[in-house]
């Protein structure tokens, strides 16, 4: 299911309700991605995404303080679908990017990914645990639409309250390729 674009959007973010495929990903690459067969008992599209908020962190005690973060606009129970997360769909390399997530990896060695870091939905602004609470209440999880097409989602690992910040783990390999990190940019000056 796709959204509309939320009011506070920043603008120099394209909104897009779907994944965009980049032209490093080949004709072979996009069947794989899109229509493979699935069990029927695999979670569907007709999913309906939970109300999702992003607000702009403004506690000095968050380590994102001045970003932006998502937020639940709604109680969420436990390993309930949250979100899709959006954003382009490439094979080329993107270490600069904090906003790629690993979609597959074939037999061959190439890698998919999911960048949202020009584009994407609000699934983009889900922050990690880490510094903010004991532990994740949501993470990425893959899976296949009724269609066949590849996408990875947020889900609720535990009751999340209306209000709530939803956080996800990054992953360790995730900070430790940033140890060298001497400062995040704000990334939230549109609210
Ligand atoms: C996918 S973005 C999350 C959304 C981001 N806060 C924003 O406003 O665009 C990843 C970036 O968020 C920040 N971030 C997320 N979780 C963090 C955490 N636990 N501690 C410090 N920074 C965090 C880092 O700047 C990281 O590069």
């Amino acid at each position: 299911m796709t959204r509309n674009q939320p009011s506070n959007w920043p603008s120099e973010i394209v909104f897009r309700g779907k994944s965009t495929y980049h032209s490093s990903v080949t004709g072979s690459i996009k069947t794989y991605l899109l229509s493979f067969p699935i069990p029927s008992s695999t979670i569907g599209e007709t999913n309906t995404p939970c109300k999702v908020l992003i607000r702009k962190i403004q506690d000095v005690a968050h380590p994102a303080n001045g970003q932006c973060g998502l937020f639940a606009g709604q109680k969420i129970g436990a390993a309930t679908f949250i979100i899709d997360y959006i954003g382009e769909i490439h094979t080329d390399d993107r270490p600069e990017s904090d906003y790629d997530l690993s979609l597959a990896r074939l037999e061959d060695g190439t890698s998919i990914g999911v960048d949202a870091s020009h584009m994407g939905n609000e699934a983009r602004f889900v922050n990690d645990y880490r510094g903010i609470r004991r532990k994740h209440n949501a993470q990425f999880s893959e899976y296949r639409t009724r269609s066949g097409e590849l996408r990875i989602c947020i889900r609720s690992c535990e009751d999340i309250k209306k209000g709530e910040e939803i956080l996800v783990s990054y992953g360790k390999s995730w900070w430790k390729a940033r140890e060298s990190f001497s400062g995040y940019s704000n990334a939230c000056d549109h609210l």
